[in-house]
C-alpha cells in the first residue's frame, strides 16, 4: 500500500500534483429510462465511449505530470483486510438500503468469492434482482413480488469525484449529499479517510453524519486565505456555517469564506457549473448568474462576522484576492445562445493544471476560444458521452495535492 501522503490544497490553480478519479464502469449500463431523473442523468450514456473519453482526460493529467489515483484501486487496497471488507459491506447494505435479512444474506454470499476490486466495482455497478437466484426467505419482504429491478442500486454519478468530499487545506469536508441517490458515494470517502494509510489523521471540516447538505462542486479554494462556496440547490447555509467554524477553529490560514447565493436550478446545481478560476486573476463565469448573484462574506473573529457584499463580483474578487484587476471570461463569449448551450455542457467547468492552463471539454468551442483569446492555454478532450451526466472536468476530479502559489 502507498505511504502517508495526506492532503494539501490551498488554491484552485497551483500545479496539480495528485488527483482522485473514478473511470465510469458498469453502473452506466444500469441506468434505465424509468429512473433517469432520480439517478440525476438526462440521457442514457454509451459506456465504451465514456470510458474512452475518461481515459483521454486521465492521459492529459498524466502528461502534465499529475499523479492519477483511482477510487476503486484505493478502496480495493483497504478491502484487502477481511475485517474492513465485512464492515464496509454491512454499512453499504444498510445505507442502500437493503431492507430484509434474506436479501442481505444472499448478497453476502454473492460477494464472498469476489476479489476486493471485483467487489468494489460491483457495489458501484449495482446488483440486479436476477443476479441473486436463491434467496432463502426470512420475512414477508423476502417473499412478496417486487417489480423493482435492483437489490443494490447503481451509483452512476461516482465519476463526479468532486462532490462526495472536498479537499480544503490539509483537511476535507466529508459531505452530506442533497439526493439519496448520491449519498452512498460519501461512504467510499469515509472509508478512504478512516482506513487508507495514505490519508491518516486528516482533519474533517464537515462530517457525513450532519443533516445539512453540502457538495464539493460548491467549494472552491481561491487562495490560502479565501474559500468560495455556493449556496445552491445542493448546499445550504447551515452546512456552510458549520464547516466555516471548524476551519476557522483550526490552524489553517483561511480567513474568509465568500458565500455565493446562486439560483437553485438543475443546470446550475453547483457553483463550479457557473464559475471556475483559471489563472491568478482570471475566472470563467456563466453570465446568467451575474445579476441575480448575492455574495456574503464570513470572516474569522471571536464569532463569525457575516456581511452582505454590496459591490459587483469583480470588485469583491479584487478586494479579497488583493488584485489590481480581474478578468471575468464569459461562458459563450457574450453570445446568449452559445452561453446557454455551453453552460448546459459545463463550458465554465474548467480544471486548472497550473496558473493559466486548463482542461476543458472539446464541445464547448465558443467558450474555449474565448479562454484562449484571454491568454489561457486550453487542453481539450472528447465529450460526447461524459457530458450526459451534467458535469465537466472539474466535477470529475478531486485534487489531493496542489503546489502552493
Ligand atoms: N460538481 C458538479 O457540478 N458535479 C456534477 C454532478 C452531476 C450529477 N449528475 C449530479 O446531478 O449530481
Amino acid at each position: 500500500m502507498t505511504k502517508h501522503e495526506g492532503i494539501s490544497v490551498y488554491n484552485e490553480i497551483g500545479q496539480l500534483r495528485s488527483v482522485l478519479l473514478h473511470c465510469p464502469g458498469e453502473e452506466i449500463e444500469n441506468i434505465v429510462p424509468d429512473y433517469l431523473r432520480r439517478l440525476l442523468f438526462d440521457e442514457i450514456a454509451y459506456l465504451k465511449q465514456a470510458r474512452k473519453e475518461h481515459d483521454q482526460f486521465a492521459g492529459l493529467l498524466r502528461q502534465e505530470g499529475t499523479e492519477v489515483l483511482y477510487l476503486t484501486e484505493l478502496m480495493a487496497e483497504i478491502l484487502a483486510s477481511k475485517e474492513v471488507r465485512d464492515r464496509f459491506l454491512e454499512d453499504f447494505m444498510e445505507e442502500a438500503p437493503v431492507g430484509t435479512e434474506g436479501i442481505k444474506e444472499a448478497l453476502r454470499e454473492f460477494f464472498s468469492p469476489m476479489s476486493p476490486l471485483e467487489m468494489i466495482r460491483k457495489c458501484i455497478a449495482g446488483v440486479r434482482t436476477e443476479e441473486l437466484a436463491d434467496i432463502n426467505p426470512k420475512s414477508l419482504g423476502d417473499m412478496v413480488r417486487n417489480p423493482y429491478p435492483f437489490y443494490l442500486d447503481p451509483i452512476p454519478n461516482l465519476y463526479f469525484q468532486r462532490d462526495p468530499f472536498a479537499s480544503i487545506g490539509e483537511g476535507v469536508t466529508l459531505n452530506v449529499m442533497h439526493s439519496t441517490t448520491r449519498n452512498r458515494e460519501t461512504l467510499f470517502a469515509k472509508y478512504l479517510f478512516d482506513y487508507h494509510p495514505r490519508f491518516q489523521n486528516i482533519p474533517r471540516w464537515y462530517n457525513r453524519d450532519k443533516s445539512h447538505p453540502i457538495e464539493g462542486g460548491d467549494l472552491l479554494v481561491l487562495s490560502e486565505k479565501i474559500v468560495a462556496v455556493g449556496i445552491s440547490e445542493r448546499t445550504d447555509a447551515v452546512a456552510i456555517e458549520k464547516m466555516t467554524k471548524n476551519i476557522f477553529h483550526s490552524n489553517e490560514p483561511f480567513e474568509t469564506v465568500l458565500a455565493f447565493d446562486i439560483p437553485k436550478t438543475r443546470a446550475y446545481m453547483h457553483l463550479d457549473t457557473v464559475f471556475t478560476m483559471v489563472d491568478y486573476d482570471k475566472f470563467t463565469i456563466y453570465p446568467g448568474i451575474v445579476s441575480p448573484l448575492d455574495v456574503y462574506s464570513i470572516s474569522k473573529g471571536k464569532e463569525l462576522q457575516i456581511s452582505y457584499e454590496a459591490s459587483e463580483l469583480s470588485s469583491i474578487l479584487k478586494k479579497y484576492l488583493k488584485l489590481p484587476a480581474v478578468d471575468l471570461i464569459p461562458c459563450g463569449n457574450g453570445d446568449v445562445i452559445a452561453a446557454g448551450r455551453e453552460q448546459w455542457s459545463d463550458g465554465s467547468n474548467t480544471l486548472a493544471l497550473s496558473p493559466g492552463k486548463v482542461i476543458c471539454y472539446d464541445r464547448n468551442h465558443v467558450t474555449n476560444a474565448a479562454l484562449r483569446q484571454h491568454g489561457v492555454e486550453v487542453l481539450e478532450f472528447e465529450s460526447y458521452e461524459l457530458s450526459r451526466g451534467r458535469g465537466g472536468p472539474r466535477c470529475m476530479s478531486m485534487p489531493l495535492k496542489r503546489e502552493k502559489l
